[in-house]
């Protein structure tokens, strides 16, 4: 028994005839259409009529000589995202820059949860739909990252042999994610405290300077460099001694990683065909990269310790024996004793240090604006902080446990992730034409982009979103919750979300209560505070803070 099903528009190219006799159920014959016309929710299903009636069973259809439309919606047929109208070679570019992020949210509101943009002649669909995001980060036979495409954000990075820039079916992918996750894990993590917090209290000089001098900073430029010294020592344990003096630069490497990542990002707004230049951004990306990979491979070689004993996956405490995450990554072994190739270890020791410091940088700028920006919370967390400290001073290093223990400190940083989430362009592929709730039709090769700041602040899903408010989190569960649902995803999710979030969540915190402890900060910016539309993540410019040393520390 033979029936023709069809998405979009009648006649079109996109139909289906399918024998409906061996089903014995609606439900079955709804999932295997479902399967066949790639819609990402399988539950979700409209059989309509050529006359707009639903058709609700089986015999229905059997009895229908109608064709049958499939639809997600009641009302609607499935169609592509609507966007604003393309101008000739620039497209949506003017309706997007410079405030991407507050354009988002307007065209969000003009267009629903979907949103197709051209920028420079690449066509983006983004979302601000928690559910449809689900869909994307799933990693499965519909959506993957793909960074060799390119279209994709992260194309003139793309490298074959490390997370982030990896495409999820690149061979370095399985070996990548088995041995990097494990240097990230809570326990390891615990075991690089006190790295974290030496390398915390390293500002301490130069800020008491600042204090003293009664100078305002540039929060995001020193932020940079605490971060980026954390992160350096982390990762391959080595010092940057970046607060030498006020005014020390940033080093080498990271002036290196900060330029690799903002050329980056400037020549993926540029048209194409700006790639073929043997000059320009395009070209320099690839110069700055591989200076970057020499540098960390001349730092590697003093960390990792080349005749150390074999460390094994499978011991739990294996990582306490190694001195920082390249020489884990080195002599790390699974349990057939297959340890990773020597390229993978390098192009991941370059991966989690650009990873984890750009997005840390500026999440501890934001953390330092919530600071200053919303009355009260600076005192809150100075009175958890002694609470929690007391008489024990501020030489005593923070463990694990510790930090993450104090309430409202983990409350103020979920915040601060919600409302100034550093990623806003966490971008997946369509392996073919899907079709995602509320009926849109992503054509193949498409990519799609859940923008986390608009979910962060989607009004559908939270209350007085624009309102900085720790105490939302106050509620035990919460952010997992709001994590299962897709709404709060600062770190992303699924398969190709961050390994590095235990490390980053420990760093902000150990780096917030250190400062607030023996600093209150103000705010000192002249101007309204704009963020860098042209960075990998969102990243304030122009803010600065004034730094008072703390009097009343016990
Ligand atoms: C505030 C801090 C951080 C934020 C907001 C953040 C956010 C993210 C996001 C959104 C992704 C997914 C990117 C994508 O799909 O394109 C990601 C991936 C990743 N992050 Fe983080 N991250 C942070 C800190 C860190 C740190 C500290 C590290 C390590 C030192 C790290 C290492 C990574 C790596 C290796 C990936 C790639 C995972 C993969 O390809 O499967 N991140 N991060």
């Amino acid at each position: 028994m033979q029936k023709e099903f069809y998405i979009g528009a009648k006649g079109g190219e996109d139909s289906h005839t399918l024998d409906v006799s061996p089903f014995t159920s609606l439900e079955q014959l709804t999932r295997a259409l479902a399967d066949i016309f790639a819609f990402a929710d399988t539950r979700s299903l409209w059989l309509i009529d050529q006359q707009g009636n639903h058709i609700s069973t089986l015999k229905d259809v059997q009895e229908t000589n109608d064709l049958i439309e499939l639809r997600v919606t009641r009302y609607e047929s499935i169609r592509e995202p609507p966007g604003p109208r393309s101008l000739p070679f620039v497209g949506n570019h003017y309706e997007l820059y410079p405030d991407v992020l507050g354009n988002y949210d307007r065209l969000f509101s003009l267009y629903g949860p979907m949103i197709k943009t051209v920028n420079m002649g690449t066509t983006i669909f983004h979302t601000n739909d928690p559910e449809i995001a689900r869909h994307l980060l799933r990693e499965d036979k519909l959506f993957t990252k793909t960074t060799s495409d390119v279209t994709h954000p992260l194309y003139y990075m793309n490298d074959q042999d490390a997370l982030f820039t990896c495409d999820t079916a690149s061979p370095a992918f399985a070996p990548s994610h088995k041995f990097v996750p494990p240097t990230m894990s809570p326990r390891a993590v615990a075991h690089f405290m006190p790295l974290i917090q030496e390398a915390t209290q390293s500002i301490f000089t130069a800020f008491d300077e600042l204090a003293e001098s009664d100078r305002a900073i540039n929060v995001y430029q020193y932020m940079f460099k605490l971060a980026s010294q954390i992160i350096w020592r982390v990762v391959l344990n080595q010092d940057l001694k970046h607060f030498e003096s006020t005014k020390t630069p940033p080093s080498l490497p990271i002036r290196l990683l900060g330029q690799y990542l903002s050329l980056m990002k400037k020549a993926s707004l540029q048209p194409q065909w700006f790639k073929y230049l043997p000059f320009g951004d395009a070209a320099k990306v690839k110069q700055v990269r591989q200076q970057v990979l020499d540098i960390c491979e001349d730092a590697m070689s003093s960390c990792i310790k080349k005749d150390g004993p074999p460390l094994y996956l499978s011991d739990p405490t294996a990582l306490q024996s190694a001195t920082c995450v390249a020489d884990f990554l080195y002599r790390a072994r699974d349990k057939e004793g297959q340890g990773l190739p020597y390229d993978l270890v390098l192009g991941n020791v370059v991966s989690t240090a650009g990873a984890g410091f750009t997005t840390s940088s500026s999440l501890l700028s934001w953390a330092i604006y919530a600071l200053v920006r919303y009355p009260g919370n600076q005192e809150r967390l100075f009175e958890e902080i002694v609470g929690h400290r007391g008489g024990n001073g501020i030489d005593n290093c923070w463990t694990y446990d510790e930090i993450h223990s104090m309430k409202f400190l983990d409350c103020f940083i979920k915040e601060v992730l919600r409302l100034h989430s550093p990623s806003f362009q966490t971008a997946r592929n369509a392996k073919k034409d899907a079709i995602l709730p509320g009926g849109y039709l992503i054509p193949k090769g498409s990519i799609v982009i859940a923008c986390f700041p608009s979910i962060h602040k989607n009004p559908a899903h939270w209350e007085n979103p624009l309102r900085f408010d720790p105490d939302r989190w106050m509620e035990e569960g919460l952010a997992a919750q709001m994590g299962r649902q897709g709404s709060y995803t600062p770190f992303a999710a699924g398969g190709r979300g961050c390994v590095g979030f235990n490390l980053a969540l420990t760093q902000v915190k150990v780096v917030v209560a250190e400062l607030v402890y023996r600093y209150e900060f103000e705010d000192s910016s002249p101007e309204p505070v704009v963020y860098d539309p042209e960075f990998l993540v969102v990243r304030p410019l122009n803010f600065y803070a004034g730094i008072t040393r703390r009097k009343e520390s016990p």
